[in-house]
């Protein structure tokens, strides 16, 4: 039944318990926003104020040439400033970054009662949820945006349980993309003086999800977000965005860029992937590599998608600064922590910047 978007707890049933999601409520003919939607004025976004952050994209091919030490720095450098970088020549098809854009609109526009089916509570897997906004709830104001969360344990797994219309491209992502990520992560963790073994980096991205967000294009964009300010949890993330824009990375304060403490864009750059570093990796350097805080904008110009792969640690696994890292700084910013803690203190709460970790850190 449709409902009455003026009633609060009607809207949240059709909406979330439904499976109609934003898309099923869009669909309707929604001409306005309702109530439950409207962020206050402090967490809009202003369009016109947000720069661009023009760096260029960094070039992976040349990691196996002779330039190989001034694009690991170029990397190192982007991981300690803003924490996100767009990379290009990332060994993902190109093909396939344009197949899982496809597959994204394709998912997100079947009838609710195809996508309602993985919805957290009926899932037939528990590697597979469905849902809208982050943590809707505990949410003061709801975020504009539906998901489709994919876990990976293995690729017999995946292609049983993983959603027919998503299932083969979001598998070929995540494996292509590992690849890169391990890369990454030796440059990244061998940057720190860390003793690197191929066991070290399996541990950090032992394990990794694929989610699909899409952002249905939305009546009021100046009165609402797709993602509320938050970081990522685990080691690093790889975002795919296609080509309408609206993602926000804040530049820390104490970092020397002219854009300090501001809200950059990371803009679409066709071909290329984007990357950020997330909390475990900030946890592990004691600091010194940032877990960007970030953000969505909403549109009114048409729906987005993005397709990030998170790649974290395994539950059981601890994370903690590096030994040579506490031993150069000459303390500990962080205690150890067992990540299946630090994932649920990140899930049960509500996106709040960069409080997630807060949960690890020693105050002084
Ligand atoms: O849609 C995007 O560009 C970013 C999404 C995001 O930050 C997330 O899923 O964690
Ligand atoms: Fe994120």
């Amino acid at each position: 039944m449709a409902p009455s978007f003026d009633d609060a707890s009607s809207l949240f049933n059709f909406v979330v318990h439904g499976g109609n999601g934003i898309k099923g409520m869009v669909d309707l003919g929604l001409k306005q926003v309702p109530q439950a939607y409207v962020q206050p004025p402090e967490e809009r976004i202003h369009k016109l104020d947000a720069h661009r952050h023009e760096q260029p994209p960094i070039d992976l091919s040349m990691l196996d040439g002779p330039d190989r030490d001034r694009v690991a720095q170029q990397i190192v450098r982007a991981a300690e400033t803003l924490g996100f970088f767009q990379v290009v020549n990332h060994g993902v098809p190109l093909e396939l970054l344009e197949s899982l854009k496809e597959s994204a609109h394709g998912f997100f526009g079947q009838p609710p009662e195809k996508k309602g089916i993985y919805r957290k509570d009926v899932s037939p897997s528990p590697l597979v949820t469905y849902g809208t906004s982050f943590a809707p709830e505990k949410e003061k104001a709801l975020e504009w945006k539906d998901y489709i969360s994919m876990k990976y344990t293995n690729d017999a797994d995946a292609l049983q349980y993983w959603p027919k219309e998503c299932r083969n491209v979001s598998l070929e992502y995540v494996q292509s993309s590992t690849n890169m990520v391990r890369k990454l992560m030796e440059i990244l963790i061998g940057h720190l003086g860390a003793k690197l073994d191929d066991s070290m980096i399996d541990a950090l991205i032992g394990s990794k999800m694929v989610n699909m967000n899409f952002y249905p294009a939305c009546p009021n964009p100046e009165l609402t977000i797709g993602v509320g300010r938050h970081s990522d949890l685990g080691s690093l993330t790889v975002l795919l965005q296609d080509g309408i824009g609206g993602l926000y990375v804040k530049v820390e304060e104490d970092v020397d860029f002219a854009t300090k403490g501001e809200w950059v864009e990371i803009p679409p750059l066709a071909g290329a992937l984007v990357i950020n570093i997330g909390d475990t990796l900030q946890i592990l350097s004691n600091g010194k590599y940032k877990s960007a805080e970030h953000r969505v904008r909403t549109t009114s110009a048409s729906s987005r998608v993005s397709v990030p792969v998170f790649t974290m640690p395994k539950p059981t696994e601890k994370i903690a600064p590096l030994p040579e890292m506490i031993e150069k700084d000459g303390v500990a910013r962080y205690r150890e922590v067992v990540f299946a803690d630090y994932m649920k203190n990140f899930f049960g709460n509500v996106h709040d910047g960069k409080k997630s970790l807060d949960f690890a850190e020693i105050k002084v």
